[in-house]
């Protein structure tokens, strides 16, 4: 009784690239549910359509009363029938007729309104009372690639990971202390740096591939050694991005350099030894399991070999992927796959077969902190959440409020 749903609303918000998004309200008997969806820039070719034709208008106008029609009345708890009910009123294999962005949205809202329902906090509504692990931030530095302008560097996201941080503030904090150092460091190899920044709030230089993972490594180690606490360099390559199909080709516009398959793996391979890599994401096309799967062979030992683009967070794909041995971690975007229950099951694939769930948020974000429960719902040790900017220290600063609220906080285990 608590949790049957009242009333559904969808309305059209603003996301941090100032492009539309649906943000949805759901009101239980006693409680209220509000979520939004965020939006990706660099796209894997198999996530669901966020959208359908007519985008968030047609969503706003049409569909917001077939799904509140359906929603009205079932109890906000059983969100695995929620989330079936939104597939059949869709009925489509990829969620294009009321598009993925507005099932995930209205997924997480009534979770949302189901943990208030009960007065709990969403992470514990889904992942239970005994939960008490903090996820490590994966914080984005520098930007390139399709989250930045012109004369950026070709890799899309150079990340740290405070991975001795002893808490949830000292890891945001030193997160943010190597941002403000990388800004002097750019400064020194470019002088005409603007403080520019992308879409995920890291600085944009104009420095070439070789010269940001140099400053990218001096930071940690500086940050690091003023702080206390080991930082590690981490990447998104984001190489579905940089892919030349024609060419067979990874091209690196602002190197000048194009490398084969064979080349980019042995390219991949110096980064992760030469800089301590401690994680690095899609260094391949998302077609080229095979490249995953050597590289994940030769360094999966010491570094975190991340599929992104290649599984959409998608359980089938990932099951593809765990037999071919393709890589040691996922990144887990509940809005590539459309629903709660999906983004569980994968993640509940990802851990039975060691496959580290990295919870994550898009390049086009909203202030939306449902990110940052279902990191500690689901115990993934690592939450990719941008550094600064508000958008992302939504992520951050809920992170901070959950450890306060948890009886015995302890950060993830990152080397299980
Ligand atoms: C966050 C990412 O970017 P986007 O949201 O543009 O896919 C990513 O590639 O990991
Ligand atoms: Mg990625």
């Amino acid at each position: 009784m608590d949790s049957v749903i009242e009333d559904l609303r969808v309305r059209k918000i603003l996301d941090s690239r100032g492009n539309p998004t649906v943000e949805v309200d759901v009101v239980t008997w006693n409680g209220f549910g509000r979520a939004a969806a965020p939006s990706g820039a660099s796209t894997g070719s198999r996530e669901v359509v966020s959208f359908p034709e007519g985008g968030v208008d047609k969503v706003i106008t049409e569909i917001e009363d077939l799904i509140s029609a359906e929603l009205i009345g079932m109890d906000a708890e059983d969100l695995a029938d929620i989330d079936l009910v939104l597939k059949e009123i869709d009925g489509t294999d990829n969620l294009s007729a009321i598009g993925g962005n507005t099932s995930v949205a209205v997924s997480m809202a009534v979770a949302k309104a189901a943990a208030a329902s009960y007065n709990l906090p969403l992470y514990r509504f889904l992942g239970g009372n005994l939960k008490n692990e903090i996820p490590y931030p994966l914080g984005n530095m520098m930007n390139g690639g399709a989250h930045a302008g012109i004369n950026a560097p070709d890799i899309q996201e150079f990340l740290v990971v405070p991975v001795t941080a002893s808490n949830i503030t000292e890891a945001v904090f030193a997160n943010s202390s190597v941002h403000k150092r990388l800004k002097e460091l750019i400064q020194l190899k470019d002088s005409s740096f603007t403080g520019g920044k992308g879409d995920e709030g890291g600085w944009v230089p104009n420095i070439s591939n070789i010269d940001a993972l140099e400053i990218q490594a001096q930071a940690c180690e500086e940050v690091g050694d003023e702080l206390g606490v080991e930082i590690k360099p981490s990447l998104d390559i984001a190489a579905s991005e940089m892919w030349n199909q024609n060419e067979q080709k990874y091209v690196y516009a602002q190197d000048n350099i194009s490398r084969d398959t064979g080349d980019q793996i042995e390219f991949v391979k110096e980064i992760i030894e030469t800089y301590g890599m401690f994680y690095v994401e899609d260094p391949f096309d998302e077609a080229d399991f095979e490249g995953f799967a050597q590289l994940t062979a030769a360094c999966g030992n010491k570094c975190l070999i991340c599929g992104d683009d290649i599984f959409v967070t998608n359980k089938e794909i990932l099951a593809k992927g765990i037999e071919k041995k393709a890589a040691n971690a996922i990144i887990i975007k509940p809005n590539q796959i459309g629903s709660l229950t999906d983004t569980y099951e994968t993640v509940r694939l990802a851990k039975e077969n060691n496959v580290t769930p990295v919870v994550s948020h898009r390049s086009g974000e909203t202030t939306d902190e449902t990110i940052a429960h279902l990191a500690v719902a689901f115990s993934a040790p690592l939450i990719k959440t941008g550094a600064l900017g508000g958008e992302r220290i939504a992520k951050l600063n809920e992170l901070i409020r959950i450890e306060e609220e948890l009886s015995n906080p302890q950060m993830a285990n990152l080397f299980k």
